[in-house]
């Protein structure tokens, strides 16, 4: 048994509809790292960590979780795996205990061994204090927590967690990533995450895929993604809200620059040397009539990247409604 994940040229196109969802997609993830999967709605990852569960079968391309065929050999994968996923079914009318100690009984543990794991459990997600209250009644937060601890009861040698923080507020964010890390530092657990929240895969994760339309377009460390895209951002605003296009013609006309992208009421651009061209940036600026507003220098977030990756002009239709 090993806690790896190798995909090779994966893919699955939905029959219903003939939805392209992951057309081709590879990476590893090595025993013990802490892997994140960023990407925007219907990017393709729920698709892709259903088929590393087993849930779901591929229709190209081949996947091993814990050394298994996921196709070949479902049963070993579920064996070694713990699954988080967006919607779990927990029975409302339990309690956080109960429920704890039922999945413990559906694994096999006997009845004095799946109390003690349930209290081993209640203890890590902190939810000791509220583990007589039925589930119905359990905040969200609490929810995130409960469905964590089942993932856990089997001690899975890797972790699938489909955006576990989404709808959380700050402090039980924060407590499900202390235990995530502690999980993974600790026990060696290999985890792989999605998310939407960049941040957070910028301060959990080892290493970064991003996946765009069923395709992975950028994969790295979180260091190694934001010196793709330089090191500085220059962003810009106007005083009228025309001038951000003759900025930008402005710009790439002038001083040859690239990588500018509008979001919203904002110029972005991602340059190498932030402090010498802001003044470059300016004097175009100006020299085409424009008035700016404000000037910013900063160091690229992963939020900066995944806009500009996402962004990138693509031969298909657009789909860029964001939230
Ligand atoms: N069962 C299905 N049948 C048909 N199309 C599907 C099915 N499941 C997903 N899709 C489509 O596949 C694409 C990828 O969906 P997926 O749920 O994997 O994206 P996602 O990156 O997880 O998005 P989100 O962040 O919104 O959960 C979308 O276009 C979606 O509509």
């Amino acid at each position: 048994m090993n806690g790896t994940i190798k995909v090779k040229h994966l893919a699955k196109t939905f029959k219903k509809g003939d939805v392209k969802a992951v057309k081709d997609v590879s990476f590893e993830v090595n025993e013990g790292e802490f892997f994140a999967f960023l990407g925007p709605n219907g990017a393709g990852k729920s698709t892709v960590v259903q088929m590393l569960t087993t849930l779901i079968n591929p229709t190209g391309g081949e996947a091993f979780v814990a050394g298994y065929d996921v196709s070949k050999n479902p049963g070993e994968v579920r064996r070694h795996i713990g699954v988080a996923l967006q919607e779990t079914g927990v029975d409302p009318d339990l309690t956080g205990r109960e429920m704890i100690e039922l999945q413990a009984l559906i694994f096999g543990y006997q009845k004095e061994e799946a109390k003690q794991r349930s209290d081993k459990l209640l203890d890590i997600v902190q939810l000791q204090e509220s583990s007589s209250r039925r589930i119905g009644n359990y905040s969200g937060g609490m929810r995130r927590r409960l469905d964590l601890a089942l993932t856990l009861v089997h001690e899975p040698k890797i972790l699938f967690l489909d955006e576990p923080t989404t709808g959380l507020d700050p402090s039980n964010r924060i407590a499900i990533w202390k235990e995530l890390q502690r999980l993974n530092k600790e026990n060696g657990t290999t985890i792989f995450l999605t998310t939407q929240y960049l941040e957070e895969a910028d301060s959990l994760a080892d290493r970064i895929s991003i996946i765009n339309k069923g395709l992975i377009v950028a994969s790295g460390t979180p260091q190694e993604l934001k010196a793709q895209i330089g090191n500085d951002l220059i962003t810009l605003t106007f005083a009228k809200q025309e001038d951000l296009m003759k900025a930008k013609n402005a710009l790439e006309t002038e001083l040859e620059m690239a990588d500018i992208i509008i979001q919203n009421d904002r110029l972005n651009l991602y340059v190498n040397e932030g402090n010498k061209q802001l003044l470059q940036v300016v004097r175009v600026v100006d020299q085409y009539g424009l008035e700016i507003e404000t000037t910013n220098l900063s160091s690229p977030t992963l939020d900066d990247i995944f806009l500009k990756i996402t962004n990138e002009p693509e031969t298909e239709g657009s789909g860029n409604d964001g939230e």
